[in-house]
């Protein structure tokens, strides 16, 4: 069921084409007309529905009461980010696009480029509606992937680099990947799912070696004979861009990060790409020819759309192919990088980084930082280095970035310590999205904008997933009551930004008191001692649940978990303060996030504290 102002639409049926039906709406005299198009593309298939009134309803397509309008493709095209890549051959066709060690190409060759793959993967069979999926680090050809698949009509599927065998094969079974580009270090991976496939008789998907620029593994031979750059030599520059027919048509296809459960498919559509790209080279302050080093990998959220939203400013995309601090710095001053985006784990590196792999920087770097909270006690460390961060917020769900902590000029000459903990707010939407914000999931009121009453965080617009592939139940859940449900739990503060508190799966409730883990990890990092905290519960049979603290210690620094507790119960309410702390590595997603259910799973088996 849709609803839409107040008009009734009951979807359903099924087939093909367009079906049209009238209805009157609710307690009135007035009709509403439905034009419904049902269309099954090969993997993923989509209901679009348009909806116009017989009276000119000014809510309802009011265009449609005004004489002498025509909507052709003069005047409307459905945005599509692959029109940045076309501009920027035109705008900026002899610089740089993408630097890759010694490799280099302009975005003449990047478009023409693009132009071979998807000519290539037309002439191997992939049509409108295709999934192909990559299994590969942030590299040049994953860049031309996020181009050339679409130009092809068909879905880009960027798989985790961290996944084994086993899920790969759970995920090219579950996308109907007709095909998968792998990097020549992934391939024992990629073989490995193949034959997991094979042994249970579903389809294969045909294997493209991506072998390195420089010829350095010209060893390896892909299982099927297909070889990125020979795909690419078959691949004609005259090819005709096979251009979305409809902005809702699927671009890409991302599995979350699987950091509370099994990854979900979450299906972007060629508009939500184009507005996404746009607000987030925005909030990172981008003007023209930024030079972008990437740390973010590309198969998380499209790398959070920024390879469509460089070309859109005619950037240069610095890839990197292992991220380490020293790599960090030295491509910083070899590229005059002006921009980059990091995980708060990837701060944590550099903060932590030994002088002797630091380098002066050469102007100030602008970070953009998200997928996890900041403890503001690292934002505040990456200033003193000369780096200017700004914090976003998002899930795969929103398409990466969906909200970020817009900085106020009044704030700068607050002390260090205060701008930091006001950066380490989530903030406000961005321009992508209609709204965000946090309320009662039960009774669907807004907060107080106290920062201190918690809802959850819930968001609407055209940033929105189209849904989980696949999982209708899930989908309709997500967007219950017209708002997308991120299961972020938050408190929204007087000015109106957002602040995380926590996961609604991760909260910790004490006798009856909910702890947000978020904070007391924010006081730990605050210790001297502390590289990595993270805070979940372990069950007790008193309280109900106690916090229990992991801790990664700075080499050099060995204090007992006495003196961890003590200082949280200096600077949070006692109640807050951590029973356990437990002195141990912590469990990472490839995306940088602490797996807590795995250190649930530890806390659970101390038992019960009392
Ligand atoms: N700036 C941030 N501050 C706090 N939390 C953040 C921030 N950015 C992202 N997150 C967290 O990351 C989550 C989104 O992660 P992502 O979509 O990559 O997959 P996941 O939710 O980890 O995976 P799964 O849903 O499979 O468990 C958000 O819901 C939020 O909890």
């Amino acid at each position: 069921m849709v609803e839409a102002n107040g008009w009734c639409v009951i979807g359903g049926g099924g087939g093909w084409g367009w079906s049209s039906w009238s209805r009157r709406k609710r307690g009135t005299s007035k009709w509403l007309t439905v034009n419904r198009y049902r269309k099954t593309i090969p993997q993923i298939s989509c209901r679009q529905i348009s909806i116009s009134s017989d009276d000119g309803d000014a809510e309802l397509g009011s265009w449609r009461s005004m004489e002498g309008l025509v909507k052709c493709s003069a005047n409307y095209a459905p945005l599509t980010p692959i029109s940045f890549l076309e501009r920027s051959a035109k705008v900026y066709a002899d610089r740089t696009s993408i630097s890759y060690g010694s490799l280099r190409f302009t975005w003449r060759e990047t478009h023409q480029r693009c132009l071979r793959l998807a000519s290539a993967l037309s002439l191997i069979g992939i049509s409108r509606g295709d999934v192909v999926a990559t299994l590969a680090p942030n590299i040049p050809a994953m860049h031309e992937l996020h181009f050339g698949v679409p130009m092809a009509g068909a879905i880009l599927c960027t798989l985790n680099t961290r996944l084994d065998s086993g899920m790969v094969s759970v995920l090219l079974s579950h996308s109907e990947a007709k095909i998968i580009f792998v990097d020549h270090q992934l391939l024992t991976v990629a073989e490995g799912a193949l034959n997991l496939l094979a042994e249970r008789g579903e389809k294969l998907p045909i294997l493209v070696l991506i072998q390195e620029h420089d010829g350095s593994c010209t060893d390896i031979v892909g299982p099927t004979g297909y070889e990125y750059e020979d795909l690419l030599a078959n691949g004609d520059t005259g090819f005709e861009i096979k251009r979305p027919r409809d902005e809702w048509d699927p671009i890409s296809l991302n599995y979350t990060s699987g950091t509370t459960s099994h990854p979900k498919g979450v299906v972007y559509h060629h508009r939500g790409a184009y507005l996404n790209a746009i607000a987030t080279f925005l909030l990172h302050g981008m003007s023209s020819l930024p030079v972008y080093l990437w740390s973010v990998p590309m198969f998380h959220c499209n790398g959070w759309c920024l390879p469509w939203g460089v070309a859109a400013v005619g950037g240069t995309n610095i890839c990197l192919r292992k991220v380490t601090p020293k790599a960090i710095f030295d491509n910083i001053a070899l590229h005059n990088v002006t921009h980059m985006g990091a995980a708060p784990t990837v701060l944590n590196m550099i903060v932590n980084s030994q002088a002797s792999d630091r380098r002066p920087l050469p102007h100030k770097v602008q970070v953009l930082t998200g997928g996890s909270p900041p403890p503001p006690q690292i934002l505040f460390q990456m200033e003193e280095l000369g780096f200017k961060v700004s914090h976003l917020y998002g899930l795969t769900e929103t398409y990466g970035p969906g909200t970020y902590c817009v900085w106020k000029p009044e704030w700068d000459s607050l002390p260090p310590k205060e701008r930091s903990r006001l950066m380490a707010r989530q903030g406000v939407h961005h321009l992508g999205l209609e709204d965000v914000d946090v309320r009662d999931p039960i009774s669907m009121e807004k907060v107080e904008a106290d920062g201190k009453t918690m809802g959850e965080i819930m968001f609407k617009g055209n940033t929105v997933m189209s849904g989980y592939l696949k999982d209708l139940k899930s989908t309709e859940e997500a967007f219950k009551d017209g708002w997308f449900r991120s299961g972020d739990l938050a408190v929204k503060h007087p000015d109106g930004y957002i602040e995380v508190r926590d996961r609604s799966k991760d909260i910790i409730i004490s006798g009856g008191e909910n702890i947000s883990t978020v904070q007391v990890e924010t006081v730990l990092y605050s210790h001297p001692a502390v590289l990595e905290a993270a805070v979940v519960s372990r069950p007790d049979d008193h309280w109900g649940q106690t916090p229990c603290a992991f801790v990664k210690l700075k080499e050099g620094f060995d204090p007992d978990a006495q003196e961890l507790i003590r200082f949280c119960r200096e600077n949070l309410p006692h109640y807050m303060a951590p029973r356990t702390v437990i002195f141990d590595d912590l469990p990472k997603t490839a995306t940088g996030k602490i797996q807590k259910f795995i250190l649930r799973e530890k806390a659970k088996a101390l038992g019960s504290l009392n």
